[in-house]
């Protein structure tokens, strides 16, 4: 994420200036964006359909967010380049409540009428927090404020959700459970959603499509014909390799191929064999592009992987 952040009342976007066209939620052709000298965007094109699920995966300062703020309207793009829905909302890695209103005022923040905070406790029912409706702010957990930037979200409408790496600041376990919310919430409003991310195995654990942006273009697209809950089988462990390679992440022997090692009876143990330590790579791996401690802990080995995202997500 750039060091630019947008004021916190920009989140929430439901500008009037809807420009997409009726069969795309997202078009945008030729677009270039540029920081003085240096080209972040070159000739970009991109298509979002409505109600799909999209994850962008890319290198450091490879311009996802630069994108994403594009898409949300943060920053100007000619409209013939750059066509996306009126109702659209962002969710950020942090959760920008405003600290002196309770949270269902900061999930209603910018909406007009008189039923707001009717409005405010279906969506944060709806994200588990009916109970939080008149907290402050500063008594909500990480996992429990970006749930309520979720509802903040959730309470626009939006046809068009853009998540900037949401779920970077929260723990495995909470990670889990944010992404078996937002399929369920994905699932009940279909908005089309583009999520910037660096887990790649959270890109294939929620994601249609998943694209990999490099040189300023989409240059790899990989679309995920796993059935949901995704599991760690053989399928989601190829996918990961590729998405890895294209993102320059060295791979080790696939696990399946690996050689097994005899682990010898110690004093009162049971002899077993075992995988040597290479193998268990994955998880540096990973970390490499994460870039979140433990993360991997806890999606480490194909097993334990599959046996976390199957029980979190359905
Ligand atoms: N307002 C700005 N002014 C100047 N340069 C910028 C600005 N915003 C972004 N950049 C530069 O554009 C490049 C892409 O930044 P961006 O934040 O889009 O990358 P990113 O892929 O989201 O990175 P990360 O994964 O580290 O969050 C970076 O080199 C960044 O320094």
């Amino acid at each position: 994420m750039a060091s630019n952040t947008a004021p916190l009342t920009a989140a929430p976007l439901t500008a009037d200036s809807s420009t997409a066209s009726s069969d795309a939620a997202v078009r945008v052709r030729g677009f270039t964006r540029r920081f003085g000298d240096v080209t972040v965007l070159r000739d970009l094109d991109l298509d979002i359909a409505p109600g799909e699920f999209v994850a962008l995966l890319g290198r450091s300062g490879s311009g996802k967010t630069t994108l994403l703020r594009t898409l949300a309207g943060l920053d100007a793009a000619p409209a013939e380049q750059v066509s996306t829905p009126g109702a659209r909302a962002v969710v950020f890695q942090e959760p920008r409540l405003l600290p002196w209103k309770k949270v269902w005022r900061n999930v209603t923040l910018g909406l007009k009428g008189g039923r707001t905070r009717l409005q405010a406790t279906a969506a944060l029912e709806e994200v588990g927090l009916g109970h939080r409706v008149d907290a402050w702010p500063a008594t909500l957990s990480g996992g429990e404020a970006q749930r309520a930037a979720l509802a903040r979200a959730l309470v626009r409408e939006p046809q068009l959700l853009l998540l900037d790496e949401p779920f970077a600041a929260l723990d495995a376990l909470t990670r889990l459970r944010m992404h078996q919310l937002v399929l369920s919430l994905w699932r009940a409003h279909r908005p089309a959603v583009l999520l910037v991310t660096h887990d790649v195995d959270e890109a294939i654990a929620l994601a249609d499509r998943i694209l990999v942006l490099a040189d300023g273009r989409l240059a790899v697209e990989e679309k995920v014909t796993l059935a949901r809950p995704r599991e760690a089988g053989p399928e989601f462990q190829a996918l990961r390799r590729r998405l890895l390679g294209h993102l320059g992440v060295e791979q080790p022997a696939p696990r399946d191929t690996a050689p097994l090692t005899f682990i010898p009876p110690a004093a009162g143990l049971r002899p077993g064999w075992n995988r040597p330590a290479a193998v268990n790579g994955h998880a540096v791996n990973g970390h490499a592009v994460n870039g979140h401690n433990g993360h991997n802990g806890a999606l480490n080995g194909g097993a334990h992987h599959g046996a976390q995202l199957g029980g979190g997500l359905s």
